[in-house]
């Protein structure tokens, strides 16, 4: 495999760029990725942006790659509520900053149905003139994506540092994100899921991103 990407490497004249304003996000690609991705990061609020996930996440890349122009790499995260029919969904950032855990814990108090999933849409654009490519994993009738991690919502739990982490408990553990350690998390997170095929849509590409300016 590593030859045949090798044979046909494509050199890439610049790095990537990770483009985000989440100091959070960063630490976690970074750690995520290791050495496997050379990238450099860049701190840019770009906008918040309405509709479907993988167009949110395409048309910020779009964006980024106009601000950079150069190959960027970015992501849209969606905590999605399924007795909401995905709300709040990508507009999680904003329920979040004005009613918090709590508030989103009492969106639930109506339904039993507490369960929810944690998405991430990663996008990468090769120049500002490529379409991007977006990594969710769909299957043809759009209904399994791999990108995605199941759970459900609960009272918050544990260090409060990183957005809705205390109160997602993952399927499976008795911890929420944020009373795993990091480790813990970024080995099943859904952004380790994203950045998997990430990695895999690299390899096969045979990219060779410079690793200066
Ligand atoms: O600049 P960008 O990359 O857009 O960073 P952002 O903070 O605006 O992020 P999003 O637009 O993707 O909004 C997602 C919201 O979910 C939060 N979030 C993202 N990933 C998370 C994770 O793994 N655990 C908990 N909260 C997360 C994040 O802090 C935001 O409030
Ligand atoms: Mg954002």
């Amino acid at each position: 495999m590593a030859a045949a990407a090798a044979s046909r490497a494509v050199l890439v004249s610049r790095p990537v760029t990770f483009v985000t304003g989440n100091a959070k996000k960063l630490e976690e690609v970074k750690s995520i990725l290791g050495q496997s991705i050379p990238f450099q990061s860049l701190k840019l609020d770009l906008p918040e942006l309405q509709g479907e996930p993988e167009e949110i996440s395409k048309e910020k890349a779009r964006l980024a790659a106009v601000q950079v122009n150069g190959p960027v790499l970015v992501e849209d995260t969606c905590l999605c509520f399924n007795a909401l029919k995905g709300l709040p969904g990508p507009y999680v950032k904003w329920f979040l900053q004005k009613i918090g855990h709590e508030g989103l814990n009492n969106l639930l108090m109506a339904y039993e149905d507490k369960s929810a999933y944690a998405l991430c849409a990663f996008s990468f654009a090769l120049s500002p003139d490529v379409e991007p490519v977006t990594f969710l994993g769909k299957t043809p009738d759009g209904q399994v994506f791999l990108a995605v991690v199941q759970g459900k919502i609960v009272p918050a739990r544990g260090p409060n540092d990183f957005g809705w982490d205390p109160i997602f408990q993952p399927d499976g553990y008795d911890q929420t994100y944020a009373e795993m350690p990091k480790e813990e998390k970024n080995k099943i997170s859904h952004r380790s899921r994203a950045l998997d095929m990430v990695k895999s849509h690299f390899a096969e590409a045979g990219y060779n991103f410079s690793t200066s300016n």
